[in-house]
This record gives C-alpha cells, structure tokens and sequence, in this order.
C-alpha cells in the first residue's frame, strides 16, 4: 500500500510516496526547483501565495507519476506545513490575501495587546505562552488593518489545512494547529473561545476541528480526477512541520528530542507536562500524539533565520556565476576555515523577530570583517556557527525550564547535511547527535499511514527507520565552542 507525504515548506514543497510494505520511501520530488520566495512587502513582513502553494503540490503530483508511480496506487494523504501562518479564504476556499507566513513580524504588537488585555496570568495559565506573533494575533492585525478584508473572511486556516481543504474542499483544521495559533485551550482541551472574544475575533470563522490521525475528509472527486488520484483517497494525517519533524524521528515521548534546520531553526522536545517559559521565548504546543489519555506537548526553540541564511549567502555567491553555486561548495568552503572564522561574527537575524528575544528583533550581519584576511569562506563558516549558536541560546532557556537529554535525533537533510554544521552542533550544544536518513514528507506519508490504520500503533510505522550517523561531542572542540559561543553571545543586539 502507498501513502502520500506533503511537506509544505517555506524554502520549497517535498512530497514523498511511502510504501507501507516495503517500509521504505519510493519516491521523493521537490518543487520548486530553485527555492520559493518571500515576499516582504514592507520590512519585517513575510508573505507567500497560497496559490503558488497548492500550483506546486499539483506539479508535485505531476512529477510522482512521471517517476514511474501510478497515482491510484495512493491509499492517503499526509499534509506537514510551514507552521503558525495566517491563510483567510471565502466560501469557496478561495485566499482572500496572501497568506501572512510564521517570520512575518507585523502582529507583535496585536499580540501584546491581547496578552495584557486578557491577562497575562490567564494566557500562560490557558494558552502556555503569549498570543505572541502567531497566527491569532495575524488574525487581529487583519481586523483592525484591513476591516475590508476581515469583513469578507469566512474560514481561517493553518498552511496545512488550505492545502487539505483544496484536496477535499472541506475547511477543516486540527488541535495541535490551534495550539500553533495561540488558540488552545490546554487545561481544558478545547478552542480558546474566550481569548478570540476579548481579541475581537469571530469563532465562526474556525474551521472544524479534526485529529491529527484518522480520515479527515476524502478527496473532492472533480480534484481526484483533475489530479489523477483515487476517488477513495482521504487526508489522513495533518501536521505542523516541527511536531511533524519530532514524529518523523520517532520523537514521541517525554525527554525525547527532535531537530532540524531548514529555512529555520527548531530544538523539540517532548513534555508530558504544561510547561511553559513566563517569557514566552520557549513555545509549548500539543505534540501530534497528545491525546485525554496521555498529555502529549512540544516544547520548542525556533530560530528564524537558520537555513534562510545560508540560502541568502548561497544567492550572493551565485550572483556572478552564470549557475547557482550548490549548497555543497558553501559546505566546502565553510570546512576550508577553523572554527571561529578567524574572529569573523555571524548574527542570523535577519528573519523577522526572533521569539528566543521576546519577539524582539536582533542584529542580523557580520562583524569583525577584516578585508585583507577574511574571504567568502569565513562568511560561510561564521554564518554556521552564528546559527548553531543562535539555537544554542535557545537551547540554553530550555535547559532552565527543565529540559534534560543529551541525545538529539534529526533527519539528515537541509543544514544537517553540512559535516561543518553538525561539528558546530554537537560541540557547541554538548550533545549526541543521531541523524536518521528521512524526511518531514516521508513522516507525512508514514502519518497518512497511521491515520489510514495501516498499523497497530505509531512505534510499528517506524520499526525501519535507520540512524545512518551518530556524531559525539570531543572535549577539545567543547571547549573551543564555548569560548567562541561566549564572544558570540557578547555581540547579540536586541532591539528596545
Ligand atoms: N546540501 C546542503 N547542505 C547544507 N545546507 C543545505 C543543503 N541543502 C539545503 N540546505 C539548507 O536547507 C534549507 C532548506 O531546508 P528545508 O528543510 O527544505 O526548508 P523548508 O522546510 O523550510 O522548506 C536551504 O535553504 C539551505 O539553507
Ligand atoms: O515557526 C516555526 C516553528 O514554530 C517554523 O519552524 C515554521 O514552521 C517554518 O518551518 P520551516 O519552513 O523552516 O520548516
């Protein structure tokens, strides 16, 4: 039996074709070739089109069959998603806007407004956090911003959940999406109902709400025929992509951690408890497994410009070759240098406002350049060990609120892929690191799988996923790191 994976990105879309029998990946295809777009229409903005979106999943599909896989074959659907973006729609699931994406930094001061309104004993009480920058308070800024739009909004969606709803034309959204939008509540299990009245926002416009696993809806039969799929097909699973990632991995019980390190930066952590950072710099959202039975939570560290950093350097580098310069020359050149770039300083802060800061934004650039001695590799090299220090910081908050393990697990894939960077990682984090050769599509189309009942329970999905590296830190470099990560954290600049 196949399963489909769809991996919403922000970098770019992955689909992967899992099959179940095999317990192994068939196929896997990326679009767009070249990365996707942000759009920043002002600074500190972040907008794609959900159109584009779903364009790119149907050329996704298109690429599957030409690859041999016959498209009836595929029993369900799992959807992963670039989390905590805001996408409003009309009756017919047609965007109104351009989806306001997860870095989009305009709704931080609608979100505090809504903490101190509605208090901030009861936000951390009921929602663990702060309304934040997330998709709640994108919500409110439309409201008050664009009342023409807001008055023309009759669903809210997650990323994940247009694609689906343009796979089934059913609107529909799920648990663990609500908590990514600050509109859970977690004592008590349900929508946030209170939190939308005193933020000024209509309930109606929350779509149902569906588990993660289990037949979500089943595919339009005008979508299954224009895309070439079974009439039978049904969403299955849908996920944020980090409680998508940690799934991938297995990660799924307390202590247990996940990351990874694409257009951002995430350290995940598995809580069976409603922990929660006062300050919000640390988020806690439902994990894909949470259910009355067994509290299941992620508590996560995310860093905004990670892989979107390095994206920005490759871009630079290509500009006067007549090919993009491949990611792996950057990895090249970021081994050429020794850690600590020659006293080169990368700050990767360049993605909006940064949550480890308060939602704050921080300096994002290059210090200490010195023209006669530092060349593009020390940029490359600085720019990794800026972000593993960037993650770092986090990760040291999370330690304070009472995360243990020394044991990380990340699927060899975007940042990872660097020797470099996970030198910098384990050294600097002082942890085991065990990459997994899988994907966020791959764990979507295991999910689908799961939702489908294909398996008697989540450990059977992953009974062959593989650690193909395990990486320890060396004392020698532990101290290097630290010492560098100590300069580093000297020249972070937060914004008042
Ligand atoms: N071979 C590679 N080596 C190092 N980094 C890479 C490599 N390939 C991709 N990346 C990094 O990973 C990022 C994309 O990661 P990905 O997980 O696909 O992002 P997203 O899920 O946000 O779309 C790229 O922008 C780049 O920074
Ligand atoms: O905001 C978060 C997590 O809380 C981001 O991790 C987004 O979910 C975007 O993910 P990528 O596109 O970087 O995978």
């Amino acid at each position: 039996m196949k399963f489909l994976g769809i991996d919403l990105g922000s970098s770019s879309i992955k689909l992967s074709v899992f099959d179940a029998e095999k317990g192994t990946e068939v196929v896997a295809v990326t679009v767009p070739e070249n990365e996707m777009e942000i759009q920043a229409p002002k600074f500190g903005w972040a907008e794609q089109d959900p159109e584009l979106w779903w364009s790119y999943v149907k050329q996704g599909l298109s690429g599957i069959a030409q690859k041999g896989i016959n498209l009836k074959e595929i029993q369900a659907i799992g959807i992963a998603y670039q989390m905590h973006g805001l996408v409003v729609t009309d009756e017919h699931l047609n965007p109104i806007r351009p989806s306001i994406i997860w870095c989009d930094s305009r709704a931080v001061e609608a979100g505090r407004e809504a903490f101190d309104k509605y208090g901030p004993e009861k936000c951390l009480q009921e929602l663990l956090g702060s309304p934040g920058n997330f998709t709640a308070s994108k919500l409110k800024w439309v409201r008050e911003q664009e009342p023409d739009v807001y008055q023309k909004i009759r669903h809210i969606m997650l990323p994940g959940d247009f694609i689906a709803a343009r796979l089934t034309r059913v609107p529909q959204t799920s648990q663990s999406g609500l908590s990514e939008a600050a509109l859970w509540n977690f004592p008590e299990g349900r929508l946030a109902t209170e939190l939308l009245k005193s933020m000024g926002l209509d309930a109606e416009l929350v779509p149902e709400i569906v588990p993660n696993f289990g037949k979500q809806a089943t595919i339009h039969p005008e979508v299954a025929a224009e895309l070439g799929l079974n009439n039978e097909v049904s969403v299955t699973y849908r996920a944020g992509d980090q409680p998508n990632n940690a799934f991938s991995l297995n990660v799924l019980e307390p202590g247990e951690i996940a990351t990874t390190a694409g257009t951002s930066a995430v350290v995940y952590s598995v809580s069976d408890e409603n922990v929660y950072d006062k300050e919000s710099r640390i988020n806690t959202f439902l994990h894909v497994n949470n259910s009355e039975k067994a509290r299941r939570n992620g508590v996560m560290l995310c860093i905004n410009g990670s892989g979107i950093s390095y994206q920005w350097l490759r871009k630079l580098l290509s500009a006067a070759t007549s090919e993009p310069v491949s990611y792996e020359f950057l990895n090249q050149q970021a081994a050429s240098v020794g850690p600590g770039s020659e006293q080169l300083l990368f700050y990767p802060f360049g993605n909006g406002v940064e949550r480890i800061f308060q939602n704050k934004k921080a300096n994002s650039g290059i210090e200490n350049l010195n023209f006669n001695l530092h060349k593009p590799a020390h940029i490359v090299r600085a720019a990794s060990e800026g972000i593993v220090f960037a993650m770092n910081y986090g990760f040291e908050v999370m330690k304070d609120l009472g995360v243990q393990g020394n044991t990380i697990k990340a699927g060899k894939a975007n940042l990872f892929l660097s020797p470099t960077f996970r030198e910098i990682f384990v050294n600097t984090t002082q942890t085991n690191l065990k990459l997994y050769n899988t994907s966020g599509a791959e764990g979507a189309a295991r999910g689908a799988a799961c939702g489908f009942g294909y398996y008697k329970n989540m450990n059977e999905a992953f009974s062959n996923l593989k650690v193909v590296e395990s990486l320890e830190p060396e004392s020698q470099l532990i101290e290097q790191y630290a010492e560098l990560y100590e300069i580093w954290k000297q020249g972070i600049k937060i914004e008042k």
